[in-house]
């Protein structure tokens, strides 16, 4: 207790001191300190030759004609006299040392507190050595100097020689223990693991340690007691730091202690090394390299549709209209503060500010009687507009401008799309080109009433990925059940088009193959999933990254990942026939797909809410609606009305989810797209369509030995239509006899079991066993017998 008081008191006034002292005091004592070490370092050695020569020079210290033979003169003689002879004898040399490190402290600034325990263990130190060197105070009286001699005589006298010994012995322990924190355990690990480097660094350096006798002597005193200090705690830096000051930085000015900060740099694995190496040597992995010289298709092949002077403004037809709007608002006493109009290719908007105090309702119950007095069918009135705080009546031009897909893929906006999928659908109603990312989307819906403009809207879909997307990063698998509007793309199946494997046909046109299709992308989903999984990325686009940076090895299954558009034209009708078959595998994918890059495109004529179910809309939040008849429809379809007051050919509301933009959708037309697709087709493809994961579907049982008793009542009738038809599919006898999907598989399974179709042949029809209706009747007749 006693102890932590002292130490705390000194600290306390240090701190005090270091406070108080500027930056230029620092220095002046600090040198002070230095020089005074410096000179008592040289007058103690000095003192140590010359002591008994000065002796008699002690009183004459102010007469200037005595001259002392200490290397300090009568100042070196005098201070040695008091500090050694008198007093602590060779231990003295611990006192320059402490002081030079005091002025050290101060010249570069250092925090204090860290000396006061050298001062405490200098001390200590200084005792110890001057009680034991007193032990030699008859024949060497400078080893201990008088007050080691008389400390040692005082103890001598109480405990005697052996008892001073086991003092010291004991003091040296605590020394031992408390600075240097040594244990025996610690110095027996320490001499069993540095036995052998310790002795061969004893041979190295004997050597040079044989040097002259000053250099010697002096390396050794600096050495002994810069160990010792070394290992005292929390001194490392500092004493690490004062050799380097004593060669040479003592000059420099700066308050802040430079910090040498040593940054790791992180090691790289061993992947990436290669990667690295590969890149460099390779360069970035390629997808397109395959078909390095694929042209992409020129704007040229597609045709302006007279729409290159753009939108032409009728004066007359604008201020009619507004006259209009403002009469028959002001018969439903519905005053307007401000009209503007905004002039689209096939509607303008005009955007109305009525007076204060009307309710916005009130105009919104108008739409019929706005309509009738305008003249004009699809007139629609946004209350309000989004964003704007006006309301907005669209109403249709009396001559649309039809915009071309020319147009649209030549506008800036699609040009310098950075999109993964783009898309311009068209036009807004501002005339500006709407350019959507599918990738984003993720999938879409259409769905509008025959002969608005669905099938366009999909060649748009089509045509704008084809002008903007390599073979190599894009797959369509297009499903056509009308078996007219899709065949134009069937010439770029070697381009762009993924099919079955052992299918004919790329463009699928029967049902049973869209289920299997539909399994086998499952089936590439979860294949995809693995290999993200495997390359520990979220989804394609960094896969497909990291592949190109040659960081996935090819020969552990990973390639690059082509985006999978499903493009399914007549949905209703399949579902219908497939139901739940169909609805589930589109349900799983919808949900799952969107990071693997699978993406989803239906288009449906009757958006009725058996064909757009519950699950399908949940899962399709991006939607476009043509023209639909009624308002049911366009609420099955948006969740809002207003695609019945659409005025058709490619007009269209598309929604993301809240708001809902008008768009006038592009126009492609047949021969362009035909054009478009020559122009693909002709160029060099890969060897064949993509190929999907093989799906064996559930139909595909071969040799099931079913029971004569337990087939189904429509047997017969089914096996007669396949003969009649020789054509051994399911969806035949689910159209023919109107069954459901899973009722025609077990009856074709029946049906092979009594080897009347053969074996299931992948997506290809089952062959027919039987020759015509005569042989299959005897053939159920002897069965039955
Ligand atoms: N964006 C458009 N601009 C101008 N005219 C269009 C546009 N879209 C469609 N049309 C016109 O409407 C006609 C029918 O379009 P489309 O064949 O796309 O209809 P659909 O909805 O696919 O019909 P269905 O369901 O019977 O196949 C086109 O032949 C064209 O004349």
């Amino acid at each position: 207790m006693a102890t932590k008081k002292k130490k705390s008191k000194p600290t306390a006034s240090k701190k005090r001191v270091s406070l108080r002292l500027s930056r230029q005091n620092k220095i002046i004592l600090g040198s002070l300190l230095i020089f005074l070490s410096i000179a008592l370092f040289f007058s103690f050695i000095s003192f140590y030759f010359t002591w008994q020569d000065d002796q008699s020079l002690l009183t004459e210290f102010a007469n200037r004609n005595e001259q002392a033979k200490n290397l300090l003169n009568k100042f070196g003689a005098s201070v040695s006299h008091y500090i050694m002879y008198k007093g602590f004898g060779l231990a003295s040399f611990i006192l320059p040392f402490l002081m030079c490190l005091n002025g050290l402290y101060l010249f570069l600034s250092l925090p204090l507190k860290n000396l006061w325990n050298k001062w405490i263990w200098g001390l200590v130190l200084l005792i110890w050595v001057a009680i034991a060197l007193g032990f030699f105070a008859d024949t060497q009286p400078l080893l201990g100097g008088l007050v080691g001699y008389e400390m040692s005589r005082f103890l001598q006298d109480y405990t005697g020689k052996i008892g001073v010994f086991l003092i010291l012995l004991f003091a040296l322990t605590v020394i031992l223990v408390r600075l240097f924190k040594l244990t025996p355990e610690g110095v027996a690990r320490f001499f069993r693991s540095k036995s052998a480097s310790v002795a061969a660094d004893f041979k190295k350096n004997s050597p040079s340690g044989t040097g002259p006798v000053e250099t010697e002597e002096e390396t050794e005193v600096i050495l002994d007691t810069y160990t010792h200090k070394k290992d005292i705690p929390h001194l490392d830096p500092v004493m690490e730091e004062s050799p380097k000051t004593q060669g040479g930085k003592t000059d420099t000015d700066e308050d802040d202690i430079a910090m040498e900060v040593n940054t790791v740099a992180e090691e790289k694995e061993e992947s990436d090394l290669l990667s690295e190496k590969l890149v460099a040597d390779f360069g970035e992995f390629d997808p397109t390299l395959e078909l390095s010289n694929y042209k992409f298709p020129h704007l040229d092949l597609l045709d302006p549709h007279g729409s290159t002077g753009g939108i032409t403004i009728n004066q007359e037809e604008l201020e009619e209209n507004k006259n209009k709007i403002v009469e028959t608002l002001k018969n439903y006493k519905i005053g307007i503060a401000q009209i503007k109009a905004t002039i689209g290719p096939t509607v303008t908007l005009y955007e109305i500010v009525p007076d204060a105090g009307i309710r916005i309702s009130k105009i919104k119950n108008l739409e019929d009687d706005i309509a009738l007095s305008l003249a004009a069918l699809g007139i629609r009135i946004i209350a309000p507009i989004p964003g704007k705080g006006t309301i907005g009546i669209e109403v249709p031009n009396k001559k649309a401008t039809t915009v071309s897909m020319r147009s649209v893929i030549a506008s800036s906006k699609f040009q310098k799309a950075e999109m993964q999928l783009p898309i311009a659908f068209g036009k807004t109603i501002s005339n500006e080109t709407f350019v959507v990312d599918l990738a984003k989307m993720p999938h879409l819906l259409m769905a509008g009433a025959t002969g608005q403009g669905k099938s366009v809207g999909l060649n748009a879909v089509l045509t704008s990925l084809l002008y903007k997307k390599h073979p190599a990063e894009v797959k369509f698998i297009l499903v056509d059940p009308k078996k007219v509007e899709l065949t134009l793309y069937n010439k770029i199946e070697r381009h762009y088009l993924a099919k079955l494997p052992d299918s004919e046909e790329a463009i699928i046109t029967d049902n049973t193959k869209v289920i299997h299709t539909l399994n086998s992308l499952c089936i590439e989903m979860d294949n995809r999933y693995e290999l993200l999984k495997l390359a520990m990325v979220r989804n394609i686009k960094e896969y497909n990254v990291k592949f190109k940076a040659r960081k996935l090895n090819p020969n552990d299954g990973h390639t690059f990942l082509p985006y999978i558009v499903l493009v399914i034209d007549e949905f209703a009708d399949l579902i219908m026939t497939a139901g739940k078959e169909v609805e589930t595998p589109i349900a799983r994918l919808a949900q799952l797909a969107r990071a693997i890059g699978i993406h989803l495109i239906i288009a449906t004529q009757r958006p009725s809410v058996n064909v757009i179910t519950g699950i399908i809309k949940a899962n399709f939040p991006a939607r476009i609606a043509f023209r639909v008849t009624s308002k049911i429809d366009s609420r099955t379809i948006l969740d809002f009305q207003g695609a019945d007051q659409l005025i058709g050919r490619g007009d269209m509301l598309f929604t993301q989810g809240n708001d809902i933009t008008r768009i006038q959708c592009a126009f492609v037309d047949t021969p362009e797209v035909a054009k478009i697709t020559e122009y693909i087709g002709s160029q060099r493809g890969y060897a064949s369509a993509h190929l999907l994961p093989e799906y064996s579907g559930e139909d595909s049982g071969t040799g099931i030995d079913y029971d004569i008793s337990e087939r189904d009542a429509m047997f017969r009738d089914a096996a007669e239509v396949i003969v009649t038809a020789q054509q051994g599919s399911a969806s035949l006898i689910q159209r023919k006899l109107k069954l459901g999907y899973n009722r025609a598989g077990r009856i074709i399974d029946q049906l092979e079991a009594a080897g009347i179709v053969g074996p299931f042949e992948g997506s290809k029809a089952r062959a027919v066993l039987v020759p015509d209706i005569y042989t299959l009747e005897k053939m159920l007749n002897e069965e039955t017998k």
